[in-house]
């Protein structure tokens, strides 16, 4: 291979690419120039102690924030992360660390909303009730409760979202991000308030969905499911970028010992 295709094909399997994020929040400095290159296939770790600034990357690449500086591109495409609709539409789905399900809403009904983002018909074809939105519409629910399936909660589809235990809500929430097709989805502290068993059965969820050639950020304050689960890791402290690497990598890095792991962990 020469150098000059060298880097090009380096870059193929590149799903998000986002360099010199930045971002302060009047006199604190939430961000200071972070990068992630995350590949396809790759479950991508994002950790560090509490106020690190995980959260605030992951509302920056979404959408939610809007970042002092940065560049963006998604599947060697760029994209500007103004508003969380674009940001779907252009490929990058999320959970919450709060779970953020229409409540009243059956499972099914909510990864159908998930999938409308892949739809064309409109409000108006719903409203109207066109043949083209009712083939669309069997379409997505079909779609939906394969979704169901693959996520292991397919007897619980005409259960309203908020009768679901935690661990189950938290698996909806994973059905209705893959609804829309993404490039990469991202999963804020999916873990959190599980217990050991939803853990191994998330782990495993994690894992399936990596395997479909899937590509997943992570950020996720068990230690021991990142290491165990992540192909690379990176490590915030303060805002800033403290170390990258695979787990064997950063675990040993002096930096992350300690400010992260040396402490006890968060
Ligand atoms: N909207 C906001 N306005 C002002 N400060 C904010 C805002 N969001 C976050 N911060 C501050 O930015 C810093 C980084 O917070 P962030 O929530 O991103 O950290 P984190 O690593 O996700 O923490 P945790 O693990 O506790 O969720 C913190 O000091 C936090 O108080």
């Amino acid at each position: 291979m020469t150098a000059t295709t060298a880097p090009a094909a380096a870059d193929a399997d590149v799903v998000l690419k986002v360099a010199g994020i930045s971002k302060r929040f009047g006199g604190l400095q939430a961000l200071s120039d972070v990068g992630v290159t995350i590949r396809r296939g790759q479950v991508y770790g994002l950790i560090g102690p509490n106020g690190a600034g995980k959260t605030t990357f992951f509302n920056v690449i979404t959408g939610l924030y809007t970042p002092d500086s940065g560049s963006f591109s998604l599947a060697g495409d760029p994209y500007e992360p103004t508003a969380v609709h674009k940001v779907a539409k252009a490929g990058i789905a999320r959970t919450f660390q709060n779970i953020r399900l229409f409540a009243e809403m059956t499972a099914l009904e909510n990864v159908m909303v998930g999938r409308h983002v892949r739809t064309h018909s409109g409000l108006i074809g719903a409203v109207l009730r066109t043949p083209g939105f009712k083939a669309e519409e069997a379409a997505i629910r079909q779609r939906a409760q394969e979704l169901l399936e693959y996520v292991g909660i397919a007897k619980y589809a005409d259960f309203k979202a908020r009768t679901l235990s935690y661990g189950d809500q938290r698996r909806l929430e994973i059905a209705r991000a893959l609804a829309t097709d993404p490039q990469l989805i991202a999963l804020d502290e999916p873990a959190a308030g599980m217990n050991a068993t939803e853990k191994v059965q998330l782990r495993e969820l994690i894992d399936r969905i990596r395997k479909d050639n899937r590509t997943i950020l992570l950020i996720e304050h068990d230690v021991k499911l990142v290491m165990g689960l992540c192909d690379r890791v990176t490590v915030l402290d303060y805002g800033k970028q403290i170390a990258e690497g695979t787990p064997a990598e950063v675990q040993k890095n002096d930096k992350v010992i300690e400010a992260y792991l040396g402490t006890g962990g968060h």
